[in-house]
Protein backbone atom coordinates (compact mmCIF):
# COMPACT_ATOMS: atom_id res chain seq x y z
CA UNK A 1 0.00 0.00 0.00
CA UNK A 2 1.45 3.29 -1.10
CA UNK A 3 1.61 6.06 1.54
CA UNK A 4 -0.66 9.40 0.42
CA UNK A 5 1.40 12.52 -0.54
CA UNK A 6 0.25 16.10 -0.15
CA UNK A 7 1.59 18.73 -2.74
CA UNK A 8 2.02 22.56 -2.62
CA UNK A 9 2.44 24.53 -5.70
CA UNK A 10 4.47 27.99 -5.88
CA UNK A 11 3.33 29.64 -9.02
CA UNK A 12 0.00 29.42 -10.99
CA UNK A 13 1.13 30.13 -14.39
CA UNK A 14 2.10 28.33 -17.83
CA UNK A 15 2.88 25.60 -15.58
CA UNK A 16 1.51 25.60 -12.03
CA UNK A 17 -2.18 26.33 -13.09
CA UNK A 18 -2.78 23.66 -15.39
CA UNK A 19 -0.70 21.23 -13.00
CA UNK A 20 -2.45 22.06 -9.92
CA UNK A 21 -5.61 21.75 -12.40
CA UNK A 22 -4.34 18.10 -13.11
CA UNK A 23 -4.21 17.03 -10.04
CA UNK A 24 -7.17 18.39 -8.91
CA UNK A 25 -8.71 15.85 -11.31
CA UNK A 26 -6.82 13.85 -9.79
CA UNK A 27 -4.50 12.84 -12.75
CA UNK A 28 -1.60 11.66 -10.06
CA UNK A 29 -3.02 9.43 -7.66
CA UNK A 30 -2.15 9.10 -4.63
CA UNK A 31 -1.10 12.58 -4.59
CA UNK A 32 -3.67 15.60 -3.19
CA UNK A 33 -2.45 19.53 -3.74
CA UNK A 34 -3.43 21.11 -0.64
CA UNK A 35 -1.89 24.85 -1.33
CA UNK A 36 -0.83 27.26 -3.84
CA UNK A 37 0.99 30.46 -3.67
CA UNK A 38 1.11 32.91 -5.99
CA UNK A 39 2.36 36.44 -6.34
CA UNK A 40 -1.56 37.93 -6.55
CA UNK A 41 -3.58 36.06 -3.47
CA UNK A 42 -6.72 37.30 -5.37
CA UNK A 43 -5.70 36.01 -8.81
CA UNK A 44 -4.57 32.66 -7.00
CA UNK A 45 -8.41 32.22 -5.07
CA UNK A 46 -9.87 33.29 -8.59
CA UNK A 47 -7.52 30.41 -10.26
CA UNK A 48 -8.82 27.77 -7.96
CA UNK A 49 -12.31 29.03 -7.37
CA UNK A 50 -13.70 26.34 -9.60
CA UNK A 51 -11.72 23.41 -8.34
CA UNK A 52 -13.54 20.04 -7.02
CA UNK A 53 -11.14 20.50 -3.95
CA UNK A 54 -10.08 23.90 -2.93
CA UNK A 55 -6.25 23.83 -2.04
CA UNK A 56 -5.30 26.66 0.31
CA UNK A 57 -4.20 29.90 -0.74
CA UNK A 58 -0.91 30.98 1.15
CA UNK A 59 0.57 34.43 1.60
CA UNK A 60 3.77 33.30 1.70
CA UNK A 61 5.61 30.42 0.53
CA UNK A 62 6.81 29.48 3.58
CA UNK A 63 3.22 28.47 4.31
CA UNK A 64 3.76 25.87 1.67
CA UNK A 65 5.99 23.63 3.68
CA UNK A 66 2.86 21.80 5.31
CA UNK A 67 2.73 19.73 2.08
CA UNK A 68 5.27 16.20 1.44
CA UNK A 69 5.90 17.87 -1.82
CA UNK A 70 6.70 21.25 -2.71
CA UNK A 71 6.81 22.51 -6.28
CA UNK A 72 7.96 25.60 -7.66
CA UNK A 73 6.57 27.16 -10.88
CA UNK A 74 7.62 30.72 -10.24
CA UNK A 75 9.71 33.23 -12.03
CA UNK A 76 13.32 32.56 -11.29
CA UNK A 77 13.77 35.48 -9.01
CA UNK A 78 11.32 34.08 -6.35
CA UNK A 79 12.91 30.99 -6.53
CA UNK A 80 15.63 31.33 -3.47
CA UNK A 81 11.94 32.24 -1.39
CA UNK A 82 10.41 29.13 -2.10
CA UNK A 83 13.53 26.75 -2.07
CA UNK A 84 14.49 27.51 1.44
CA UNK A 85 11.59 27.11 3.49
CA UNK A 86 11.15 23.63 1.54
CA UNK A 87 14.65 22.41 1.93
CA UNK A 88 15.17 23.72 5.37
CA UNK A 89 12.06 21.89 6.35
CA UNK A 90 13.22 18.56 5.07
CA UNK A 91 10.75 18.10 1.85
CA UNK A 92 10.96 17.03 -1.53
CA UNK A 93 11.25 19.87 -3.80
CA UNK A 94 10.77 20.08 -7.82
CA UNK A 95 12.35 22.76 -9.63
CA UNK A 96 10.72 23.67 -12.51
CA UNK A 97 13.27 26.86 -12.22
CA UNK A 98 16.08 24.53 -13.46
CA UNK A 99 18.76 27.77 -13.90
CA UNK A 100 17.99 29.13 -10.97
CA UNK A 101 18.82 26.14 -9.51
CA UNK A 102 21.87 25.08 -11.04
CA UNK A 103 23.27 29.52 -10.07
CA UNK A 104 22.49 28.27 -6.33
CA UNK A 105 23.51 24.78 -6.62
CA UNK A 106 24.82 25.11 -2.99
CA UNK A 107 21.28 24.16 -2.05
CA UNK A 108 22.46 20.52 -2.60
CA UNK A 109 24.22 20.73 -0.36
CA UNK A 110 22.07 22.29 2.38
CA UNK A 111 19.53 19.82 1.17
CA UNK A 112 21.99 16.76 2.11
CA UNK A 113 22.08 18.14 5.29
CA UNK A 114 18.60 18.65 6.06
CA UNK A 115 17.25 15.74 4.36
CA UNK A 116 15.39 16.75 1.80
CA UNK A 117 15.33 15.79 -1.83
CA UNK A 118 15.38 17.98 -4.85
CA UNK A 119 14.01 16.88 -8.34
CA UNK A 120 14.59 18.55 -11.33
CA UNK A 121 11.71 17.06 -14.16
CA UNK A 122 12.38 16.75 -17.50
CA UNK A 123 10.64 19.74 -18.52
CA UNK A 124 10.36 20.96 -22.06
CA UNK A 125 13.31 18.47 -22.95
CA UNK A 126 13.62 15.05 -23.56
CA UNK A 127 16.48 12.25 -23.15
CA UNK A 128 18.10 13.76 -19.86
CA UNK A 129 18.13 9.36 -19.30
CA UNK A 130 20.62 9.13 -21.65
CA UNK A 131 22.51 11.97 -20.95
CA UNK A 132 22.39 10.37 -16.94
CA UNK A 133 23.36 7.45 -18.42
CA UNK A 134 26.31 8.47 -20.54
CA UNK A 135 27.42 10.47 -17.67
CA UNK A 136 27.69 7.01 -15.44
CA UNK A 137 30.99 6.57 -18.12
CA UNK A 138 32.94 10.12 -19.91
CA UNK A 139 30.76 12.52 -21.98
CA UNK A 140 33.19 14.33 -24.17
CA UNK A 141 31.10 17.43 -25.14
CA UNK A 142 27.60 18.51 -25.13
CA UNK A 143 25.92 20.94 -26.94
CA UNK A 144 22.13 22.64 -26.82
CA UNK A 145 20.98 24.96 -29.67
CA UNK A 146 17.57 26.48 -28.86
CA UNK A 147 15.35 28.16 -31.00
CA UNK A 148 12.36 30.16 -30.37
CA UNK A 149 10.43 32.93 -31.86
CA UNK A 150 11.29 36.72 -30.63
CA UNK A 151 8.49 37.02 -28.38
CA UNK A 152 9.78 34.02 -26.59
CA UNK A 153 13.19 35.74 -25.89
CA UNK A 154 11.57 39.14 -24.84
CA UNK A 155 12.49 40.41 -21.54
CA UNK A 156 15.69 38.46 -21.29
CA UNK A 157 18.41 40.67 -19.72
CA UNK A 158 21.09 39.48 -21.76
CA UNK A 159 19.19 41.32 -24.46
CA UNK A 160 19.51 44.84 -23.20
CA UNK A 161 22.84 44.62 -21.96
CA UNK A 162 24.25 43.52 -25.10
CA UNK A 163 21.27 46.23 -27.07
CA UNK A 164 20.04 43.42 -28.94
CA UNK A 165 16.36 44.26 -30.12
CA UNK A 166 14.67 41.70 -31.75
CA UNK A 167 11.85 43.78 -33.23
CA UNK A 168 11.28 43.53 -36.92
CA UNK A 169 13.49 40.41 -37.46
CA UNK A 170 13.08 38.82 -40.74
CA UNK A 171 15.31 36.12 -40.09
CA UNK A 172 16.70 33.87 -37.90
CA UNK A 173 19.64 34.84 -35.79
CA UNK A 174 21.93 33.64 -33.39
CA UNK A 175 21.24 35.80 -30.22
CA UNK A 176 23.87 33.96 -27.69
CA UNK A 177 26.64 31.43 -27.71
CA UNK A 178 28.07 30.51 -24.70
CA UNK A 179 28.59 28.00 -21.66
CA UNK A 180 25.13 26.93 -20.03
CA UNK A 181 26.48 29.17 -16.76
CA UNK A 182 26.16 32.34 -18.42
CA UNK A 183 22.80 31.22 -20.79
CA UNK A 184 20.88 31.15 -17.19
CA UNK A 185 22.37 34.27 -15.96
CA UNK A 186 21.66 36.22 -19.41
CA UNK A 187 18.72 34.46 -19.78
CA UNK A 188 16.92 33.48 -16.57
CA UNK A 189 13.47 32.62 -17.68
CA UNK A 190 14.37 30.70 -21.19
CA UNK A 191 17.37 28.51 -20.87
CA UNK A 192 15.87 26.05 -17.81
CA UNK A 193 16.48 23.32 -20.52
CA UNK A 194 20.30 23.69 -21.21
CA UNK A 195 20.81 23.86 -17.06
CA UNK A 196 18.73 20.37 -17.01
CA UNK A 197 21.14 19.31 -19.58
CA UNK A 198 23.83 20.62 -17.51
CA UNK A 199 23.28 19.31 -14.54
CA UNK A 200 22.39 16.32 -15.94
CA UNK A 201 25.82 15.42 -17.88
CA UNK A 202 29.10 17.38 -17.80
CA UNK A 203 27.91 20.61 -15.95
CA UNK A 204 27.53 24.23 -16.61
CA UNK A 205 31.00 25.07 -17.89
CA UNK A 206 31.49 22.35 -20.05
CA UNK A 207 27.66 22.60 -21.66
CA UNK A 208 27.80 24.40 -24.57
CA UNK A 209 24.64 26.70 -25.47
CA UNK A 210 23.66 28.50 -28.69
CA UNK A 211 20.17 30.82 -28.86
CA UNK A 212 18.47 31.95 -31.79
CA UNK A 213 15.88 33.90 -32.21
CA UNK A 214 13.47 32.63 -35.32
CA UNK A 215 10.36 34.45 -36.60
CA UNK A 216 9.67 31.85 -38.58
CA UNK A 217 9.85 29.64 -35.33
CA UNK A 218 5.90 28.64 -34.72
CA UNK A 219 7.80 26.11 -31.73
CA UNK A 220 10.62 26.30 -29.02
CA UNK A 221 12.86 23.63 -30.41
CA UNK A 222 15.64 22.19 -28.69
CA UNK A 223 18.31 20.18 -30.61
CA UNK A 224 21.16 18.62 -28.01
CA UNK A 225 23.92 17.05 -29.37
CA UNK A 226 26.32 14.38 -27.14
CA UNK A 227 29.06 12.38 -27.36
CA UNK A 228 30.32 10.63 -25.02
CA UNK A 229 32.20 6.97 -24.66
CA UNK A 230 29.57 5.01 -24.88
CA UNK A 231 27.36 6.76 -27.39
CA UNK A 232 27.13 9.63 -29.57
CA UNK A 233 23.09 10.75 -29.71
CA UNK A 234 21.26 13.43 -30.96
CA UNK A 235 17.88 14.69 -29.65
CA UNK A 236 14.96 17.16 -31.21
CA UNK A 237 12.30 18.25 -29.78
CA UNK A 238 9.85 20.91 -31.07
CA UNK A 239 7.31 21.77 -28.13
CA UNK A 240 4.32 23.77 -28.61
CA UNK A 241 4.31 27.20 -26.60
CA UNK A 242 2.04 28.00 -23.96
CA UNK A 243 -0.85 30.31 -25.15
CA UNK A 244 -0.71 31.77 -21.63
CA UNK A 245 3.41 32.33 -22.12
CA UNK A 246 5.30 31.68 -25.21
CA UNK A 247 8.26 31.25 -23.62
CA UNK A 248 7.41 27.93 -21.76
CA UNK A 249 6.23 24.86 -23.88
CA UNK A 250 3.01 22.89 -22.83
CA UNK A 251 5.08 19.22 -22.08
CA UNK A 252 6.61 20.60 -19.10
CA UNK A 253 3.22 20.65 -16.74
CA UNK A 254 2.78 17.08 -18.16
CA UNK A 255 6.85 16.07 -17.40
CA UNK A 256 5.72 17.30 -13.63
CA UNK A 257 2.82 15.34 -13.29
CA UNK A 258 4.82 12.33 -15.05
CA UNK A 259 7.14 13.45 -12.37
CA UNK A 260 4.95 12.94 -9.25
CA UNK A 261 3.42 9.73 -10.63
CA UNK A 262 7.00 7.80 -11.10
CA UNK A 263 7.31 8.70 -6.88
CA UNK A 264 4.77 6.24 -6.77
CA UNK A 265 4.88 3.92 -9.99
CA UNK A 266 5.46 0.00 -9.25
CA UNK A 267 6.61 0.01 -13.20
CA UNK A 268 8.83 2.69 -13.65
CA UNK A 269 9.80 3.01 -17.37
CA UNK A 270 13.55 5.15 -17.81
CA UNK A 271 16.22 6.10 -15.67
N1 LIG B 1 12.26 23.17 -16.61
C1 LIG B 1 11.74 23.55 -17.78
O1 LIG B 1 11.85 22.86 -18.80
C2 LIG B 1 10.98 24.82 -17.85
C3 LIG B 1 11.03 25.72 -16.80
N2 LIG B 1 10.37 26.91 -16.85
C4 LIG B 1 10.53 27.80 -15.71
O2 LIG B 1 9.53 27.49 -14.75
C5 LIG B 1 9.15 28.68 -14.05
C6 LIG B 1 7.64 28.90 -14.20
O3 LIG B 1 7.34 29.02 -15.58
P1 LIG B 1 5.92 29.52 -16.12
O4 LIG B 1 4.83 28.80 -15.42
O5 LIG B 1 5.99 29.46 -17.59
O6 LIG B 1 5.93 31.05 -15.68
P2 LIG B 1 4.70 32.06 -15.69
O7 LIG B 1 5.32 33.42 -15.78
O8 LIG B 1 3.70 31.66 -16.69
O9 LIG B 1 4.07 31.88 -14.24
C7 LIG B 1 4.73 32.22 -13.05
C8 LIG B 1 3.73 32.30 -11.92
O10 LIG B 1 4.42 32.59 -10.72
C9 LIG B 1 3.73 33.65 -10.04
N3 LIG B 1 4.65 34.37 -9.16
C10 LIG B 1 5.32 35.54 -9.39
N4 LIG B 1 6.06 35.86 -8.31
C11 LIG B 1 5.86 34.89 -7.41
C12 LIG B 1 6.34 34.68 -6.09
N5 LIG B 1 7.18 35.54 -5.50
N6 LIG B 1 5.94 33.55 -5.43
C13 LIG B 1 5.09 32.67 -6.01
N7 LIG B 1 4.59 32.84 -7.26
C14 LIG B 1 4.98 33.93 -7.94
C15 LIG B 1 3.13 34.49 -11.14
O11 LIG B 1 2.08 35.28 -10.64
C16 LIG B 1 2.67 33.38 -12.10
O12 LIG B 1 1.43 32.86 -11.68
C17 LIG B 1 9.97 29.82 -14.66
O13 LIG B 1 11.13 30.06 -13.92
C18 LIG B 1 10.35 29.27 -16.03
O14 LIG B 1 11.52 29.88 -16.53
C19 LIG B 1 9.60 27.20 -17.93
C20 LIG B 1 9.51 26.33 -18.99
C21 LIG B 1 10.22 25.08 -19.05
O1 LIG C 1 10.93 25.36 -24.39
C1 LIG C 1 10.40 25.62 -23.30
O2 LIG C 1 9.26 25.26 -23.01
C2 LIG C 1 11.09 26.39 -22.20
C3 LIG C 1 12.49 26.63 -22.31
O3 LIG C 1 13.07 26.71 -23.36
C4 LIG C 1 13.25 26.81 -21.08
O4 LIG C 1 12.75 27.39 -20.13
O5 LIG C 1 14.38 26.33 -21.05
Amino acid sequence: MKSHKTVSIAGLGAIGLPLARSLDQGRAPGFQLISVNSRDPAKAHAAVADFAAKPRVCISASDLVDADIIIEAAPAAAFLGIARPAISAGKTFIACSAGALMRNIWLVEEAEREGARIIVPSGALIGLDAVRAAAQGHITSCTIETRKSPSGWLGAPYLAENAITLEGLTEAECIFEGNALDAAAGFPANVNVAAALAMAGIGPLNTKVRLIADPAADRNIHHVVVDSDAARFTMTVEGKPSPENSRTGLLTPLSVIACLRSLHETLRVGS
